[in-house]
């Protein structure tokens, strides 16, 4: 494992150049790898693995809108996409990607074919870190491991396409076959990533809850629509506030962010711009931090999880949740959206 300086702290990596396809190719040619759910991770990574040669099955609930998505994605009923309980009796590594809540449901199955020498693999260190509400505890005579992809599957798949490599963490909760190793980053290279940092299953799970609920997900609506509503209380248009707030920072100059890090965007600002970026940036940090700790400190608390598990186990979920996105998807910010969407030169029909 190489071990690379990460603004001064030494952390392991394992890259591609060390750990190639053909290694990963070569620890798990003896292995079928079940791949039990075809939500979003499911498929990402199922196909991932399909284009990189692994055997690879499917396990999912026949009769779903997520079955006959497998078989338009090329998995054949029988051969390579079974009912659960099959998929688990054949897996020698049995990648439980249900969504967490109804990992919980289905752990008693699972368990069952969990036999000696076999791998359980997950996307989140939420399941056994938070056991109490769970209830998983795999046998200790096989190996448990993660690899979590830090994007959605959506990104993983695409990015896999187009040649490149979203970066997950991995970690290590029992080495039963004295392989779990080579095993788990072998699988990490099969589904895409471009590189694998390591990491526990507390810290992985920590860290993931804080990010999605903070500036991946929670926080950037926050302020996108704290932004948004004080520029149109004071009279700018709906384009006006949604391109200063969001069309800006996604098209323009997030992308430079990405390229070459914070200080390279704002030097390709204006020196105004500049000025009042650097004056501002820790009045910002300032204003969030106290919700970062409450935050970070309801996760560690297991809060988050138990409402996690509470809201995403109830039968009305979907519907719930869709009535959610919908007062999302139906406010002026992301109706705006739609329209500046709409015009990005990319979205417009060819004139003949
Ligand atoms: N969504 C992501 O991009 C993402 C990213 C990183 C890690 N993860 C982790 O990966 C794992 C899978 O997440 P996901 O978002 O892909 O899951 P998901 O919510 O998309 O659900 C996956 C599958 O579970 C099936 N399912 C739901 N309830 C079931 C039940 N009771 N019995 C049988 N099947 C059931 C669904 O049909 C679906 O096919 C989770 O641990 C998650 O935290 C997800
Ligand atoms: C894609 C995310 C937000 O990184 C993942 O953590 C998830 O739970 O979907
Ligand atoms: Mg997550
Ligand atoms: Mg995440």
């Amino acid at each position: 494992m190489a071990k690379l300086n990460f603004g001064g702290t030494e952390e392991n990596v394992v890259t591609r150049e060390e750990f190639p396809l053909s290694k990963a190719q070569d620890v798990l040619k003896n292995e079928t790898v079940a791949v039990i759910g075809y939500g979003v991770q499911g498929p990402g990574q199922a196909l991932n693995q399909k284009d990189n040669g692994i055997n690879v099955i499917v396990g999912q609930r026949k009769n779903s809108k997520t079955w006959d998505k497998a078989i338009a994605d090329g998995f054949v009923p029988g051969e390579t996409l079974f009912e659960i309980e099959e998929a688990l009796e054949k897996g020698t590594i049995i990648c439980y990607l249900l969504s967490d809540a109804a990992q919980i449901e289905l752990w008693p199955t699972v368990k069952k074919h969990l036999t000696p020498g076999k791998a359980l693999y997950f996307s989140h260190g939420f399941g056994i870190t938070f056991n109490e509400q769970t209830g998983i505890v795999p046998p200790a005579d096989v190996d448990v491991f993660l690899v979590a992809p830090k994007g959605s599957g959506t990104s993983l798949r695409r990015m896999f396409l187009q040649g490149r490599g979203l970066n997950s963490s991995f970690a290590i909760f029992q080495d039963a076959t004295g392989k779990a190793w080579e095993r788990v980053i072998a699988l990490g290279i099969a589904v895409g990533s471009g590189y694998l940092f390591e990491t526990d299953f507390k810290k992985e799970v920590f860290s993931d809850l804080t990010g999605e609920r903070g500036t991946l997900m929670g926080c950037i609506q926050g302020i996108f629509a704290a932004q948004y509503d004080v520029l149109r209380s004071n009279g700018h248009t709906p384009s006006e506030a949604f391109n200063e707030t969001v069309e800006e920072l996604t098209q323009s100059l997030m992308p430079l962010v990405a390229e070459n890090g914070m200080d390279w965007m704002y030097a390709n600002c204006s020196t105004t711009a500049q000025r009042g970026a650097l004056d501002w940036w820790k009045k910002f940090r300032d204003a969030t931090k106290p919700v970062f700790e409450e935050l970070y400190n309801s996760v560690a608390t297991g809060k988050e999880s138990q409402r996690s598990i509470d809201s995403n186990s109830q039968p009305d979920y979907r519907e719930k949740l869709n009535a959610e996105l919908a007062e999302l998807r139906d406010s002026e910010l992301w109706q705006a959206g739609k329209t500046v969407r709409s015009l990005r030169p990319e979205n417009q029909a060819v004139e003949a």
